[in-house]
């Protein structure tokens, strides 16, 4: 041995440090993920009761990857969830970011309405730390629970370096969706959401993130929608259209004080008579009106008519993404042109 390489007298070398975990926060809301049955078999019967502590305890394997900072903000099924809910999610998880000693954040949360939660966050963060929202559609208790392997590939995506500045990450069934892009399409299936048109971001395979896609509408660091500049959420409500439809819904939602509405149209965002009745309604009280579709898949045209009724289109979001979109803007324009802007670039 090289007399350079022998360990001071009186003791060994001191060992190598080992490399620095990635320090992520797990900050919990509930969820399937977080719930019970009464046996392994029963699959949709069951009821949030496990903390977000309990769940993490589940996958060990994540502490070989990261260093966990554990939270639980709130512990329902993500249908309980209100605006205010959105937005004390939003303020947490902004506030984590904002921490120098937090790497990136995996949020845990239903599915029934990830894809709003995940939606908003990817319009107001400001960050291009990694976030990813993972859920499960099995209960912990059941035979082939999906949560454990589910919240094991959201931490390998937290903690990958590609994952950092694609905005808010959806982390299920093997599956890297975009916030902007992922929708939940099964009430039951282990695979229930989908990209369909715009395609997943990637994948998790052996154990190896890959992405194949980033996406293209402006999120998170580039997007002017700030969680400063809100106080609460101006009311938005969705109203659903379809053959023999009446008009008391949107009289009904004016009457309530709503600053917008969205329609769940039919088709390519078409009006039926009492649609159009209340586009007209509510152009009348200045209540932003929303064109989107309930088809599921496409993009909603601009429509001449757009200009005579003061409606807007919502592109390829969702009635429940476009409801978000359009509460944001109002908190920061009332003008029709500025609204529609928000709708192609977001
Ligand atoms: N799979 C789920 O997480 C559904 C549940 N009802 C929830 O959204 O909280």
């Amino acid at each position: 041995m090289h007399p350079d390489s022998l360990p001071p007298a009186g003791g060994a070398f001191p060992s190598p440090l080992p490399a620095a975990l990635p320090r992520i926060a797990l900050l919990g809301t509930g969820g399937t993920i977080a719930a019970s049955a009464r046996d392994a078999v029963q699959l949709h019967d069951y009821r949030v009761t496990e903390g977000v502590d309990a769940i993490l305890a589940a996958v060990p394997q994540v502490r070989e990857l990261a260093e966990v900072h554990c939270e639980q903000l709130m512990n329902v099924e993500s249908h309980e969830i209100d605006d205010a809910g959105l937005l004390a999610i939003a303020r947490r998880v902004q506030a984590l970011l904002d921490d120098d000693g937090i790497d990136g954040v995996v949020l845990t949360h239903g599915t029934d309405t990830l894809e709003e939660t995940a939606y908003f966050l990817n319009l107001v963060l400001d960050s291009a730390k990694p976030v990813v929202i993972v859920g499960a559609m099995r209960p912990a208790s059941a035979l082939s629970a999906d949560g454990p392997l589910n919240l094991l590939n959201a931490f390998r995506l937290a903690t990958c370096a590609e994952a950092a500045g694609k905005g808010v990450l959806v982390m299920l069934n093997d599956r890297i969706g975009a916030a902007r892009h992922v929708t939940k399409m099964h009430t039951t299936a282990t695979d229930a959401f989908f990209s369909v048109e715009q395609g997943s971001l990637g994948e998790i395979a052996g154990g190896v993130v890959h992405f194949f896609n980033a996406p293209t509408r402006r999120h998170t660091v580039h997007s002017e929608f700030s969680l400063a500049d809100i106080g609460e959420l101006p009311q938005v409500d969705i109203i659903f259209d379809h053959l023999g439809a009446g008009t008391h819904l949107y009289r009904a939602a004016i009457a309530a004080g709503a600053r917008g509405i969205v329609l769940a149209a039919t088709g390519n965002g078409s009006l039926s008579p009492s649609a159009r009745q209340g586009a007209e309604e509510a152009k009348r009280h200045g209540v932003a009106f929303v064109r989107a579709s309930r088809v599921g898949q496409g993009v909603v045209t601009d429509s001449a008519d757009d200009a005579v009724l003061g409606t807007i289109a919502a592109n390829s979001l969702n009635p429940q993404k476009a409801r978000l979109l359009l509460m944001l803007a109002l908190c920061v324009t009332r003008d029709t042109d500025a609204i529609r802007e928000c709708f192609r670039r977001y």
